[in-house]
């Protein structure tokens, strides 16, 4: 198991001049959340500075707004890397400049959003699909601040009942599958599926029984095998992790160990704290 040193940085700011409550309640919802902790998190950008881009509804506030701090004239010379088609047409929209892995193999700063975090700063990501992507430029990233509500905290990763996504090449998908069933045989609860196309990941239509579903395709036109642990992952997430990308056919998995070097965590009391990680490994 990753062993981490936590410093906490930056904790209770109340921001009650940028935390928009929800009227019913008071409370900030979670799209606020979201948004505050990814305006904490493009303090950290500069001018000049390669930036990753990340994928999903909090990251969509970070691109957003390093978008008007462009346009404002705050920052200059910036230049994005997109973690998938979706947040490059973002970006894109947003004014950010483009570039890719190739041109810039060393990413200076990336944010992205993460399904999971847990105490240790190992993240589940890919819920979204774009777990290759982000992982090749999280992994190319100096520092890859993580962007969070703090629904995301969780003390074992993957006891929630959520998935651990798997990107998978479509040829021999089903061996891939038994290939996955085999490695976790044993383990209380352990069951997996293909994931396939939703109204929200992609507009293709599915039958009303559900038979027909079509596979959901990634950027990389892979599939996603979801992998669900009842009671959580058990064991030491390397040794898991080596054991998966062994298996002929699995491209990347959405654990994502020893790569975040922050994490900013947006509460629902409008405190945002800071969790520095001492013990990343991106290697950079
Ligand atoms: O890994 C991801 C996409 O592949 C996202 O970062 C993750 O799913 C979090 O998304 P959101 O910010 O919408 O909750």
């Amino acid at each position: 198991m990753q062993t981490a040193c936590t410093r906490t940085v930056d904790v209770a700011i109340p921001l009650p001049h940028l935390l928009k409550p929800d009227l019913a309640t008071m409370a900030p919802s979670q799209d606020e959340l979201k948004r505050v902790a990814a305006h904490r998190a493009v303090e950290l950008v500069e001018s000049g500075m390669v930036i990753g881009l990340g994928t999903g509804s909090t990251a969509a506030h970070a691109l957003d707004r390093i978008g008007d701090l462009i346009r404002s004239g705050a920052l200059r010379d910036v230049v994005g890397i997109p973690t998938s088609e979706w947040a490059a047409a973002r970006a894109a929209g947003a004014g950010i400049p483009l570039s890719d892995l190739n041109a810039h193999p060393v990413v200076d700063l990336s944010i992205d959003g993460a399904d999971e975090v847990d105490p240790a700063f190992n993240l589940v990501k890919g819920r979204g699909g774009s777990l290759l992507r982000e992982k090749m430029v999280e992994g190319a990233s100096r520092r890859f601040v993580v962007i969070v509500d703090d629904s995301k905290l969780v003390p074992r990763l993957a006891a929630s009942g959520l998935a651990v996504p798997v990107e998978i090449i479509p040829f021999g998908w089903a061996l891939t599958l038994r290939r996955l069933q085999s490695l976790f045989d044993g383990v209380p609860s352990f069951n997996l599926k293909l994931r396939t196309a939703s109204v929200d990941a992609k507009s293709t239509a599915f039958d009303e029984n559900g038979s027909e579903l079509e596979p959901f395709v990634t950027d990389n036109k892979n599939y996603i095998a979801d992998l669900f642990f009842e009671n959580g992952i058990h064991g030491d997430l390397r040794v898991i992790s080596d054991a998966l990308l062994r298996i002929t056919g699995v491209v990347e998995h959405g654990l994502f160990l020893g790569l975040a070097s922050s994490v900013v965590v947006a509460q629902k009391d409008g405190a945002v704290v800071v969790k520095d990680n001492e013990a990343t490994s991106n290697g950079i």
